[in-house]
């Protein structure tokens, strides 16, 4: 099952649903006993302090404390008043066995964080509405002062669940344990980073019951690798796939070359760089057609089509014209870089796939960068609902908007944030378009494909690993997704994008 992304209302939802069948105290049972493991594991020895809050994030914390304490922990509880039914229950529960909540005041939090081991906080978690009211603005302040770790239950105190904006104050957390599904904010922007390295607990709750209120889905590992395609022992280059890259300009020749070095490693039998520049073969594998202008390339394309083509790399102020062109084609397409034109809307169809960067998505949706990146999934969805076909919205994470929904693709490298890297995604995807993949499979497999090879070149090259370096680790990161048992687990990979 594939782990899925909710917003707060849609969390919210579920566990109403799962209240009005008996089951919400079984689900906050789960998720304390999860937290305690996690304390556990990360930290073995010491006091743990918890802070309870007034709703069931605070019930969390009084759950894990008891657990806590049942396996010989020194548990500290500080707590507000318990409003919701199962806090008040936990709380009577963690007295009979022994353990006495006392009241959660600043001065009390400031002399207790002092020497604890850690501290978990389960002040407030999906049911926060904004702006903070006090006490908790100043406890919050004394939480982000302690020497100690913290972590957080479901997402750090103070931030909104569905932006990654985090705009105020909120708790900046060393890990957090979330329940039943990602929350956008806890993957993307500022507020990822302030949840520090993020573990899902999915819960035992009906699957069909997230399924249907999720936002997104987060495919693993293994059900990315499960889409790509598998060939016969009697495969040639004719039944590889042939790509075709239209790109590149004086000043951006290196572009084209890049986005055919992404196709070839990712498995084309035959790749052809179309140009009205001198694209440099980066690899001799690939082959090269110069053309004095695209009127002129157009003409001697005649009838001929490839099986996928890739255009808009480094292509310069001719490529609203070509991707026009190219879009009366109706072939699999990735349109990248300068074709991601406002003019295009309406000319797409089922078998393109756009691939914005946040500055290029802003500018097809006349809005600013900052306002784009601060609700990434809404964001990926409008852009899919005027283009058509599939949008992948790259970042660290990117989102894959398709008809059928929106997936988001964790993982890769900060040192991704260099030139050309999105020019070798372009050719990864119009390769898994040549070799048969639907585009929607071809978006989700080749934006995880491209992101597990940052993750091996990252750990060679760190931050000055170039889009080169990510093109010759294609075939191990391929290798990866299709035996996963060899993957490491990508949330825990250092380096990873916070949340990621
Ligand atoms: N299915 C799930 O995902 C489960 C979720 N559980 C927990 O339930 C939590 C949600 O619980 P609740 O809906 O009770 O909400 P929370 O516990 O997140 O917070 C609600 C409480 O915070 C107070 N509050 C809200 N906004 C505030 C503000 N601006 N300033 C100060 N106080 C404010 C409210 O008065 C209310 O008492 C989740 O985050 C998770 O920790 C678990 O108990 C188990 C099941
Ligand atoms: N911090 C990061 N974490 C993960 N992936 C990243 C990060 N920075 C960049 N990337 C990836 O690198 C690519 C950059 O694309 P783009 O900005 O179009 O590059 P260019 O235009 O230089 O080719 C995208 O696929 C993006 O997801």
């Amino acid at each position: 099952m594939p782990a899925y992304v909710l917003t707060a209302a849609q969390a919210a939802a579920v566990d109403r649903r799962l209240e009005s069948a008996g089951l919400l105290d079984l689900a906050m049972e789960e998720a304390g006993a999860a937290v305690a493991g996690e304390v556990q594991q990360q930290v073995p020895a010491g006091r743990v302090l918890l802070l309870a809050g007034t709703g069931a994030n605070g019930g969390d914390a009084l759950v894990a404390a008891r657990h806590l304490y049942v396996q010989g922990r020194e548990v500290e509880v500080l707590a507000l008043p318990a409003r919701h039914r199962l806090t008040q229950l936990n709380r009577r529960r963690l007295q009979a066995v022994g353990v006495q909540c006392r009241p959660l005041r600043p001065a009390a939090l400031h002399r207790s964080a002092q020497d604890a081991a850690v501290l978990v906080d389960g002040l407030l978690g999906t049911g926060f509405a904004p702006p903070l009211r006090a006490p908790l603005d100043e406890l919050i302040h004394i939480i982000n002062a302690a020497h100690c770790p913290v972590l957080s239950i479901d997402i750090p105190s103070g931030l909104d669940a569905h932006s990654a904006q985090a705009a105020g104050l909120s708790v900046h957390a060393h890990r957090t344990v979330t329940l039943m599904g990602w929350k956008p904010a806890l993957m993307f922007g500022e507020a990822a980073a302030r949840a520090g390295a993020v573990t899902l607990v999915a819960l035992t709750v009906p699957a069909p019951w997230v399924q249907e209120q999720a936002l997104a889905v987060r495919p693993s590992d293994r059900e990315v690798g499960a889409m790509l395609p598998v060939r016969r022992n009697d495969a040639h280059k004719g039944t590889a796939g042939h790509v075709w890259v239209l790109g590149g300009h004086p000043g951006t020749v290196g572009a084209a070359s890049l986005a055919g070095a992404g196709a070839l490693r990712a498995g084309a039998g035959l790749v052809t760089v179309h140009s009205t520049a001198d694209v440099p073969l980066v690899m001799p594998e690939l082959m090269m057609h110069r053309h004095e202008a695209w009127d002129a390339a157009f003409r001697s394309f005649g009838t001929r089509r490839p099986d996928a083509v890739a255009v808009g790399m480094g292509l310069g102020p001719d490529a609203a014209r070509v991707a026009r062109e190219v879009l009366a084609w109706n072939i699999p397409t990735v349109l990248d870089a300068d074709a991601l034109q406002p003019e295009l809307t309406g000319l797409g169809h089922d078998l393109c796939v756009w691939t914005p960067h946040p500055g290029e998505a802003a500018r097809l949706l006349d809005t600013s960068t900052p306002e784009l990146t601060r609700h990434p999934l809404d964001a990926a969805r409008t852009l899919q609902e005027r283009l058509g076909g599939v949008v992948v919205l790259k970042g660290g994470p990117s989102v894959i908007a398709h008809s059928g929904g929106l997936s988001v693709a964790c993982g890769g490298h900060p040192g991704m944030a260099s030139a050309g890297m999105g020019d070798t995604l372009s050719g990864i995807l119009a390769s898994l378009l040549g070799q048969g993949l639907v585009p929607v499979q071809a978006a989700v497999a080749g934006v995880r494909l491209h992101a597990r090879a940052g993750e091996r070149a990252g750990q060679l090259h760190g931050y000055g690993l170039s889009a080169t370096d990510v093109a010759s680790q294609l075939g191990g990161a391929w290798a990866d997704l299709t035996h996963p048992q060899s993957t490491p687990d990508s949330d825990r990979l250092s380096g990873v994008p916070a949340g990621c």
